[in-house]
């Protein structure tokens, strides 16, 4: 089955995404694998002085609610003074999980997204969102995957099932589960919140990046509900992309995500795909309500 979308249509599936918009990355100068050049020293000055805004705005707020594993990555990447050097951060990665960043435009296409994560490689965009998508952006930008995911792949555990999960990509669009993965994807990757002695974290890039999340997700009393995760509910649970999630799923330690996505998806994929979907808002019989 041809899985691999032509560039054109794929081109004009993310003009469409953007809301019409034009394609806000240079998708002109990429390689078969829509790798780039950053071209560092061509952000301005005002665009380093947003990313330094962006960054002090989240770190008034993470420490406490971002997980251990994020703090201390994200201080060792020295990435506050302004937009950072990929090929720096990359070369320091490498050297403790064997992941390394490229460049991108922008979104690419799944096939190809999932291959960069079966060979870990975390693609990063290389535009900086406009002053007025401080609160909120629709497309992931250089601070969502920069900031927000790149801490992450210094985890050793989180590393090897980022790349169990490109390899899944790839299973997946053979099976036809990708619908059902990528929703694994949001709730883990995205918006995965994980139990710690110290009480509920952030690990999600998705909060971890935004404004508002931040706070919200770990405020008790809200109608949002916070549920252990549980693999195949999670692969079956729809998820919301422009308000916050009225689920957040909840895990004891990353040993457990790699090890609760370590079976073969091949018969949730066909259980699944004559399912009905639970909605964002679900809550199950046999499920009972974490506090944050
Ligand atoms: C495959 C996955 O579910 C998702 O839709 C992909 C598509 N392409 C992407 N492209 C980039 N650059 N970054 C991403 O996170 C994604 N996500
Ligand atoms: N074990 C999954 C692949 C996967 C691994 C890790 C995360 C998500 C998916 C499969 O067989 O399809
Ligand atoms: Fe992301």
């Amino acid at each position: 089955m041809d899985t691999s979308v032509s560039n054109e249509d794929f081109l004009a599936t993310v003009a469409e995404k953007s809301h019409g918009a034009a394609l806000r990355g240079d998708y002109e100068h990429a390689d078969a694998q829509y790798v780039v050049q950053q071209n560092w020293a061509e952000y301005s000055e005002a665009e380093h002085d947003l990313w330094r805004r962006l960054y002090q705005r989240q770190m008034a707020l993470l420490p406490g609610r971002a997980c251990d594993e994020f703090i201390d990555a994200l201080h060792k990447m020295d990435a506050a003074a302004g937009i950072p050097e990929f090929e720096k951060t990359s070369a320091e990665l490498f050297a403790t999980t064997g992941w390394k960043i490229v460049a991108v435009p922008g979104l690419i296409p799944e096939l190809t997204f999932f291959e960069h994560l079966a060979n870990r490689r975390f693609p990063v965009t290389v535009w900086l969102r406009k002053p007025e998508e401080f609160n909120y952006i629709v497309e992931p930008d250089v601070f969502h995957d920069f900031f927000g995911h790149v801490p992450m792949l210094f985890n050793p555990v989180f590393a090897d099932y980022m790349q169990r999960y490109g390899q899944g990509g790839l299973k997946a669009m053979k099976l036809g589960g990708l619908d059902q993965l990528a929703r694994l994807y949001w709730y883990t990757v995205e918006f995965g919140l994980i139990n710690t002695p110290q009480g509920m974290r952030i690990y999600g890039a998705g909060i971890l990046s935004s404004g508002g999340e931040v706070e919200y997700c770990l405020t008790p009393g809200t109608t949002s509900r916070h549920i252990h995760l549980q693999i195949e509910r999670c692969l079956n649970t729809l998820y919301k992309i422009d308000t916050y999630q009225e689920t957040y799923f909840v895990i004891q330690n990353f040993q457990e995500l790699f090890d609760g996505t370590a079976p073969d998806f091949a018969p949730y994929y066909e259980r699944l795909k004559s399912a009905e979907p639970f909605p964002a808002n679900a809550l199950l019989p046999q499920e009972t309500e974490l506090l944050p």
